[in-house]
């Protein structure tokens, strides 16, 4: 299978903080790759850096089998056309409508659309996240769950072959994270993407995860499908999954 990410031994710090230390990920076509770890042990700056919004101090970072450490400015401006990034908060702009935003990113870097040929790509995203009845509304209208099918809607756009979703389903009641997780997965089938999902919801990598691979200490500590991963011993993944698995406790 194709890899389309391949990361070897990267280094991060800032200052004195070491973030990243020694991680190594591959990312395979069509696989959606979940990344985990405690609050701040790096996974947003790994996505950074796989985007090549940040530099690394040390190893390589191959997207598409090209290294981004070795890209000019021209190169970098077309890997970033080429992933879709969902963000925590979804980014979308609030003065413009639904229909503008999604229309942003074809009339910012696609040259010669046709009114049509951009009405129709649309179209096509905006049903794929099932919101069809909102295209007239501004983003300031809609629920936290529908400005998240929104901004992925807008990211699908551009026909990326690979998608990194920043805590996808953070700040969202239970059915909603259920339907993006759905989401996440139609998108891998009809779009063919590669993923990487971080999340601190063990349903959300549970459901979406190919692979679910755990930052501990600057590196990845375990690889491997949920239940692999999930089933090691390690006292750090209990603890890890217990906090996300509370028993109910039932009245005495
Ligand atoms: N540009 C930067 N300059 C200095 N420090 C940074 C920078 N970006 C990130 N950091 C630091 O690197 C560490 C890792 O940050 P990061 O955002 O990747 O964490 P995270 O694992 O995504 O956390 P969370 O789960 O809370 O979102 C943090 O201590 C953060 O303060």
């Amino acid at each position: 299978m194709n890899k389309l990410i391949e990361i070897k031994n990267l280094y991060k710090s800032f200052g004195s903080l070491h973030v990243l230390s020694g991680v190594n990920l591959d990312v395979y076509e069509n696989e959606n790759v979940v990344v985990l770890g405690r609050s701040g042990t790096g996974k947003s700056v790994l996505i950074k850096i796989i985007a090549g919004l940040l530099s690394p101090d040390r190893g390589e970072v191959n997207v598409f089998g090209q290294s981004v450490a070795n890209m000019n400015a021209k190169e970098l401006n077309e890997l970033r056309l080429k992933i879709g990034f969902s963000f925590q908060n979804s980014a979308l702009y609030d003065s413009m409508t639904v229909r503008e935003n999604l229309e942003f990113p074809l009339v910012r870097n696609v040259k010669n659309m046709t009114r049509k040929e951009i009405d129709n790509a649309v179209e096509e995203v905006i049903e794929a996240v099932g919101l069809k009845k909102t295209l007239d509304q501004k983003p300031s209208e809609l629920s936290g769950g529908q400005r998240k099918r929104i901004g992925i809607a807008r990211t699908l756009i551009m026909n990326p072959k690979i998608m990194l979703y920043d805590e996808p389903t953070a700040g969202l009641d239970p059915i909603t994270c259920q339907e993006i997780n759905d989401l996440m997965n139609q998108v891998k089938e009809k779009y063919r993407t590669s993923s990487i999902i971080i999340t601190h919801d063990l349903t959300c990598a549970k459901e979406t995860g190919d692979r679910v691979a755990i930052l501990f200490d600057g590196k990845f500590a375990y690889q491997g499908t949920f239940d692999e991963v999930f089933g090691n011993p390690d006292p750090r993944i209990r603890s890890f999954y217990d906090y996300n698995f509370i028993e109910p406790k039932l009245q005495d």
